[in-house]
C-alpha cells in the first residue's frame, strides 16, 4: 500500500497574491480582498481550520487549498495543503482546485499551480527578482504547459523529500528558541537554497507568526474535529488583531480602535464602543465593518462601559452574532445588556469587531424525535437547530457532485457578504466533500415563507392584515434589495419569490436563499456564476429580458421580481394569474402577449410605482433605489 503523503509547503513571498478558483476565472488580490475575497480567504480558512488539524503532515480535510494566516499590507502568508492519496497530484487543475497566482512586487507575474509548488517552479519564479523579470500575464498558462507531470511516484517521493528538507531548514531557523538567527545563520541558508537574505529573513518572520497560530490553533481544534467536523467553528480568525478566547466576552471595538490596535485587552473587552454609523443606502459595507445581527440590536445606551462585577456575571449565551471580513464574534450576553429592551428602531450600527469562537450547534428533535425541519430546497433541507441557548437555521446541501463546491462557495461567499438586518445572516458553515455535505449555519428566521403569508395562511403565521403592513414589508423588501445592490460590488439575488423571503412573527423581512445569487458588474471571466453547470431559474418572478432573451440577471431582473412580489402583497394574489408553476412555454407566451402584469386590482397610488417596476426594458425599469423613494413618497390616506 502506497503510504499517504501528505506535503505542506510553506510557500512565502512579499507582494501581491491572487488566487484563482478555476482555470478560467482569475481574482487579482485586491479583487479578492475587496470583492469575493474576504469571504473566500476567509472561507479556505474556516474550511481548513474546521476539517484539519492544521500543521505539518496533518492536513486531514479535503480540500488542497492553501490557508490564509494572515493579511497585512500586502503580505500574505499561507501554507498550500495537498494530499496526495485523496486527489493525486494530477488532479490538481480540476475546480475546485484554487492555484495560486503570484504577483511578487513589481512586474512579476506567474500563475503557479500546487503542481508548481511540487515541482519546483515556484521556487525558480519567486527567486527571480521581481525588478528584473518582467513576464506578461499571458505568460502565465504557459508555466503550467511547461511544468512536467509529476506522475511518477518516487519523483513525488523525493520532491516531497526536498521540500520537507526545506521546510526542516527554514522551520529551525525559524523557531522562537532559535537564538541564532543572526545574518550568518541567514547567509547560509540563503545560500543553501538560493534565497534572497532578506526574503529568508521575512520568510522566518513569517514563519514563526504562522508556527505560533498553527500551535494556538491545533491546541484549540478538537481531537474529534475533522471527520465530525459538523460541530467545529474556529476559533480566532485574525491573528494580528487577536485577543485571547478569555478575553473575548465582550468586544465590540470601532473602527479606528481595532485599526490603530494591533492587540485587544481585557479592558477594551469591557469597553463597548459603537460606531454609529447606520446603514443606508448610501453607506455600503466597508472591507472592515461588521453589521450587529441576530436576537437584538445593540441599544446605543449599551456604550458605556461596565462594571468589572456585571462583566464578570454574564450568562452563558451568547448576545449577538456578527461576521463579516472573516472574523465572526459572539458577544456574549452581559447581564446589563440582556436586561435591556430590544430596541426596534435601533439603527444597525457597524462596528468592528474581532474573535471567534468555537462552538458547537446540534439540530433540534421534534416530539416525535425527528428533527425539526424548517423547510427543504433543491439541495437539501433546513433544520432547526441550537447554537449556544440560540435557534439556528442549518441548511444543509447533500449530495453534490464534486464540481458543484464553487456554486456553494459562492452562495456562501454571497451570504457572507449579504449582511442586512433584512438578511437571513450565515453565522457559520462547513465543507465536507465525502460525504459530499456542506453545512449553512443562518440566523434562525422565526416566522413564515412570504408565500405561506399571502397564500397559505396558518393560524399561527405572520399576517399582513393591514395596509400598514403591507407597506412596511414592501419597504423592508426594497430596503434589502437596495442595500444588496449598494454592495460594491453589486449583489444580486437573482431569485427573489415569496418563498425566499421570510416574514418574522414581529413582521421583519428577511430574503434567504442565495444560492442563485451573483455579484453583478463583474467581467465575466471574474463572475463566479459563469460556471459549466449553472442554469438559472425560470419562475414567474422572472425579469422580461430573462424568460424571453436568455439574458443574465441583473440589478433590475431583481427589480422585477421584487415588483411582483410587492404586487402580490398588494393584492394577495399571484402576479401572473397563471398558477403557481407554469411552464416556460405559458409563461413565455403570456408575457408576450400581456406585455405587463395586471395590477389595476391593487391601489391606485400605487400605479405609478408599478409602472416604474414593470419597465418592460431594464434601462427604463426603476432601480430599487428609485422604488423605494416611490413608495416612500406615496401619501395613503385613511381610507385606502
Ligand atoms: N434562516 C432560516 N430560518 C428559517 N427557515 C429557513 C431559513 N432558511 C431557509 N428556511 C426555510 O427553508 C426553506 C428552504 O431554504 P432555501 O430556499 O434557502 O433552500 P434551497 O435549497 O436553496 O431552496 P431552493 O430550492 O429554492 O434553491 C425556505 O423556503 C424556508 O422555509
Amino acid at each position: 500500500m502506497r503510504p499517504k503523503a501528505i506535503y505542506m509547503v510553506p510557500y512565502y513571498l512579499v507582494g501581491e497574491v491572487s488566487c484563482r478558483l478555476d482555470r478560467k476565472h482569475n481574482y487579482s488580490y485586491a479583487e479578492l480582498v475587496n470583492d469575493l475575497g474576504n469571504s473566500i480567504t476567509n472561507i479556505i480558512t474556516r474550511v481548513l481550520l474546521r476539517n484539519s488539524e492544521v500543521g505539518l503532515g496533518s492536513y486531514k480535510g479535503h480540500y488542497p487549498f492553501f490557508m490564509s494566516s494572515g493579511v497585512e499590507q500586502g503580505v500574505i502568508d499561507f501554507w498550500t495543503f495537498f494530499d496526495d492519496s485523496k486527489h493525486g497530484i494530477k488532479k490538481v487543475g480540476s475546480p475546485p482546485c484554487i492555484y495560486l497566482y503570484a504577483t511578487a512586487k513589481d512586474n512579476l507575474k506567474r500563475e503557479l499551480t500546487v503542481n508548481d509548488l511540487c515541482s519546483g517552479v515556484a521556487d525558480e519564479v519567486l527567486q527571480q527578482r521581481p525588478a528584473t523579470v518582467k513576464v506578461d500575464k499571458s505568460d502565465c498558462h504557459n508555466i503550467q504547459s511547461k511544468t512536467p507531470a509529476v506522475d511518477d511516484h518516487d519523483k513525488k517521493e523525493n520532491l516531497a523529500k526536498e521540500m520537507k528538507s526545506r521546510i526542516r531548514a527554514i522551520t529551525a531557523f525559524a523557531k522562537p528558541s532559535n537564538t541564532s538567527t543572526d545574518a550568518q545563520s541567514t547567509r547560509n541558508l540563503s545560500r543553501k537554497f538560493d534565497i534572497d537574505p532578506d526574503q529568508i529573513a521575512s520568510m522566518a518572520d513569517s514563519m514563526q507568526r504562522a508556527m505560533k497560530e498553527v500551535s494556538r490553533v491545533k491546541a484549540e481544534v478538537p481531537q474529534n474535529s475533522p471527520s465530525e467536523c459538523k460541530t467545529v467553528f474556529p476559533k480566532k480568525a485574525e491573528p494580528t488583531c487577536a485577543t485571547s478566547a478569555a478575553d473575548a466576552e465582550v468586544i465590540v471595538v470601532s473602527d479606528e480602535k481595532l485599526h490603530g490596535a494591533p492587540t485587544i485587552s481585557a479592558a477594551d473587552c469591557k469597553t463597548v464602543a459603537i460606531k454609529k454609523e447606520p446603514l443606508t443606502s448610501t453607506r455600503t459595507p466597508k472591507t472592515n465593518d461588521v453589521i450587529l445581527s441576530g436576537e437584538k440590536s445593540l441599544p446605543e445606551s449599551a456604550s458605556t462601559s461596565s462594571s468589572d462585577d456585571e462583566f464578570e456575571s454574564r450568562s452563558n449565551g451568547p448576545l449577538l452574532f456578527c461576521s463579516g471580513n472573516g472574523k465572526t464574534l459572539l458577544i456574549h450576553r452581559h447581564r446589563s445588556l440582556s436586561s435591556l429592551k430590544p430596541d426596534e428602531d435601533a439603527p444597525k450600527h457597524c462596528v468592528t469587531a474581532l474573535c471567534v469562537e468555537l462552538c458547537d450547534y446540534t439540530v433540534q428533535f421534534t416530539d416525535e424525535n425527528e428533527p425539526k425541519i424548517l423547510g427543504k430546497g433543491a439541495y437539501g433541507k433546513v433544520y432547526l437547530g441550537k447554537y449556544s441557548g440560540f435557534d439556528v437555521a442549518v441548511k444543509e446541501l447533500e449530495n453534490f457532485r464534486f464540481e458543484d463546491t464553487l456554486d456553494i462557495f459562492k452562495e456562501i461567499a454571497i451570504n457572507d457578504r449579504a449582511r442586512s438586518p433584512n438578511v437571513a445572516n450565515l453565522l457559520a458553515f462547513n465543507i465536507n466533500e465525502q460525504p459530499p455535505m456542506a453545512r449553512l449555519l443562518l440566523e434562525y428566521v422565526d416566522g413564515a415563507e412570504l408565500r405561506e403569508v399571502l397564500f397559505d395562511v396558518k393560524p399561527d403565521s405572520p399576517n399582513l392584515d393591514s395596509l400598514e403592513k403591507r407597506i412596511s414589508t414592501v419597504k423592508q423588501l426594497l430596503a434589502a434589495l437596495q442595500y444588496l445592490h449598494a454592495c460594491e460590488p453589486p449583489i444580486i439575488h437573482g431569485d427573489l419569490e415569496p418563498d425566499n423571503i421570510m416574514i418574522t412573527h414581529d413582521l421583519r423581512v428577511k430574503i434567504c436563499d442565495f444560492g442563485s445569487s451573483r455579484y453583478d458588474g463583474l467581467p465575466e471571466q471574474l463572475d463566479p456564476v459563469d460556471l459549466p453547470n449553472f442554469t438559472l431559474a425560470t419562475t414567474i418572478y422572472s425579469a422580461p429580458e430573462i424568460l424571453l432573451y436568455d439574458q443574465d440577471i441583473t440589478a433590475k431582473s431583481d427589480v422585477w421580481a421584487a415588483s411582483c412580489v410587492a404586487l402580490e402583497v398588494f393584492v394577495r394574489e399571484r402576479s401572473w394569474p397563471i398558477g403557481e408553476n407554469p411552464s416556460k412555454e405559458l409563461m413565455k407566451k403570456t408575457m408576450l402577449r400581456d406585455r405587463s402584469l395586471d395590477y389595476r386590482c391593487a391601489p391606485h397610488q400605487l400605479y405609478d410605482f408599478l409602472e416604474g417596476g414593470f419597465q418592460w426594458r431594464p434601462q427604463k425599469r426603476f432601480s430599487a433605489e428609485e422604488l423605494s423613494d416611490h413608495l416612500q413618497g406615496i401619501t395613503w390616506s385613511s381610507t385606502d
